[in-house]
């Protein structure tokens, strides 16, 4: 079966799924956009021999879409996320969920309704080899229990239109999953605290900021988050257990030697540092929904990660560490 999907929102990461969604994930096509953007939209669809669709409602009403792939921007997903659940159709959506634990609430109260989960959200992460291998390790029991684990997050620049929260709610949202899923457990209290800031900063934006989370056995983490390094998108990761440590490489295959010494390139974006995970992700989603299955990140790990974004908002404003309030997990999730 050939997975037909509608995409909400092709913009820049809407348009390098359609790529990976073309050139190497097998079973799937993509047959329906739509945009807020009218014309974007209809520029995109006739690129890739499409439908255009002028609304969300009637792309994920269309007879001939058997998914539906959000990929706005945050603010806009919950209403679409609900719409395609009620719909009865699965549905991908691009991280956060939502911006905040209240909209992930109405997108679980959906599937409740459905009696079934459909959505599956893009933490990319958790298919990254390097993660995946750090996990795989914890879970061996060979280095222990873990105690700490260093996170950090950096952008080379971020757009005009990046909110403070941002930093939280879309950049920081990979960190606390990819603690939650390693772990597997809770955050439970959240600090942020604000170093000097960068020159390099657009605006008011406090960059960078450095997330200070604890988590339900007492496992200590930081998260640092610099989102305009100007030089690269860096993304490590350090776990500390009792009698070893894993940390991820650059992941880079080669190393080059020349006049200016050895080294290797530096991935610019999340395109070029998780393709593999982004083929992954994609391609273990399409595989479920072609048989009947949803599987992947839930909305209870998008709703989970956006409690701990909430807590660290209101920390942020509090200048202390705040208690992640989270409703009992619905049996649905469990
Ligand atoms: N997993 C990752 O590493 C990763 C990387 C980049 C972006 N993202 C996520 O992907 C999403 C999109 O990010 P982007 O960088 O592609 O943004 P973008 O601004 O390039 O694209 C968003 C698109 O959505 C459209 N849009 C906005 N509101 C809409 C609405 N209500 N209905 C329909 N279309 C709407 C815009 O017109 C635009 O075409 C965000 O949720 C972002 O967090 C994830
Ligand atoms: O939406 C993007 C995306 O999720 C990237 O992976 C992250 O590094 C950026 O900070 C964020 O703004």
């Amino acid at each position: 079966m050939t997975v037909r999907i509608g995409m909400i929102g092709p913009g820049a990461m809407g348009r390098s799924h359609i790529e990976r969604i073309r050139r190497r994930i097998a079973g799937a096509e993509v047959v329906a956009v739509s945009d807020l953007d009218d014309e974007h939209a209809r520029t995109v669809a006739m690129q890739i021999g499409a439908a255009a669709y002028p609304t969300s409602a009637e792309l994920i009403a269309a007879a001939d879409v058997d998914a539906v792939m959000i990929c706005s921007h945050g603010p806009a997903h919950r209403d679409d996320v609900v719409a395609a659940v009620d719909a009865g159709k699965p549905v991908f959506c691009e991280k956060p969920l939502a911006p905040t634990a209240s909209e992930c609430l109405d997108i679980m109260d959906a599937e409740q309704r459905a009696g079934r989960r459909l959505v599956t959200v893009g933490f990319m992460r958790r298919f990254d080899p390097g993660y995946v291998q750090m996990k795989d390790i914890l879970t061996s029991g060979e280095i222990g229990e873990p105690l700490i684990f260093h996170s950090a997050h950096r952008n080379p620049a971020v757009p005009l239109q990046y909110t403070p929260d941002m930093a939280i709610n879309d950049t920081a949202i990979h960190d606390i999953d990819i603690v939650r899923w390693l772990l597997a457990e809770e955050v439970t209290t959240v600090r942020v605290d604000t170093p000097r800031a960068t020159r390099h900063r657009p605006g008011r934006l406090q960059d960078p900021l450095i997330l200070i989370l604890s988590t339900t056995s007492g496992v200590w983490v930081d998260v640092e988050i610099f989102v305009n390094n100007q030089h690269a998108y860096d993304v490590q990761g350090e776990l500390v257990a009792e009698t070893g440590t894993v940390r991820l490489t650059d992941q880079q295959v080669v190393e080059r030697s020349g006049t200016a010494g050895r080294g290797h390139r530096l991935a610019m974006d999340h395109n070029e540092r998780f393709a593999a995970a982004f083929d992954a992700e994609l391609q273990q989603w399409v595989a479920a929904v072609a048989h009947g299955e949803c599987t992947g990140p839930s909305s209870w790990d998008g709703y989970a990660a956006a409690s701990v974004c909430d807590a660290a908002v209101r920390a942020i404003h509090a200048e202390a560490a705040t208690s992640v309030s989270m409703i009992e997990r619905p049996a649905l999730y469990r």
